[in-house]
C-alpha cells in the first residue's frame, strides 16, 4: 500500500467524480507499486483558471507525470499538457452515447507540439503502469519491479496456455470445435 504522507509523484485528475469508477485502476495500480499520487477533479470547461494553475504548478509541486481522464469532448488532458513540461497521459472515459470514441478522438488527436500520450478507452490501468514506467527510467529499484511485473504476466500467460491445451486437448475432447 502507498504511504498516504509521501510527496506525490503522480497526479491522477479527472472532469467529474463521475470518471472515477474508470480512473480508480490508475490509482490501484499505483499503490501495488507502492508509487504516491494524488487525486483531483481539474475541469477544463468547468473550471478553467483552477485547470491552468494545476497544470503550470504541477511540476513546482513535485508531480512527474499527470494521468488526466475526461469523458465525452475531453479537452482536459490536451489543456494540461499545453501548460506543464510534465508528461501528460489522457485517459478516455466512455459515457452513455458514443462508447468512448469521443473522447478517444478528442484526446488522441493533438495538433504537433503538445503530446499527449493517450491509452484505450477506459484504460486508466495502462495510464498507470506507463506512469511507472516513466518514473522507473530513473529509478533503478522501481525498474525492477517493473521487469518482476512483466514477468508475473508472462508466467499468467503461460498458465492459461496451459489450462487450455488441457482442456481442449482433455479425454473426451480431439481440439478445438469438436
Ligand atoms: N471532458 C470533460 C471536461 C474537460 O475536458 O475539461 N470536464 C468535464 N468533462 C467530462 O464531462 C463528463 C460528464 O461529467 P458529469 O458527470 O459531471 O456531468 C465527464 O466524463 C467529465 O470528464
Amino acid at each position: 500500500m502507498t504511504n498516504p504522507a509521501a510527496a506525490p509523484v503522480v497526479g491522477i485528475v479527472m472532469g467529474s467524480d463521475s470518471d472515477w469508477p474508470v480512473m480508480e485502476a490508475a490509482a490501484k495500480v499505483l499503490d501495488e507499486f507502492s508509487v504516491p499520487y494524488e487525486v483531483d477533479v481539474v475541469s477544463a470547461h468547468r473550471m478553467p483558471r483552477e485547470m491552468i494553475a494545476y497544470g503550470e504548478e504541477a511540476d513546482g509541486r513535485g508531480l512527474k507525470v499527470i494521468i488526466a481522464g475526461a469523458g465525452g469532448a475531453a479537452h482536459l488532458p490536451g489543456m494540461l499538457a499545453s501548460v506543464t513540461p510534465l508528461p501528460v497521459i489522457g485517459v478516455p472515459v466512455p459515457l452513455k452515447y458514443l462508447d468512448g470514441m469521443d473522447s478517444l478522438l478528442s484526446i488522441v488527436q493533438m495538433p504537433a507540439g503538445v503530446p499527449v500520450a493517450t491509452v484505450s478507452v477506459a484504460g486508466a490501468r495502462n495510464a498507470g503502469l506507463l506512469a511507472i514506467r516513466m518514473l522507473a527510467a530513473h529509478d533503478p529499484e522501481l525498474l525492477g519491479r517493473m521487469r518482476e511485473f512483466q514477468q508475473d504476466l508472462n508466467d499468467q500467460a503461460t498458465e492459461k496456455g496451459k489450462r487450455l491445451r488441457a482442456k481442449a486437448m482433455g479425454a473426451d475432447s480431439f481440439g478445438f470445435g469438436t
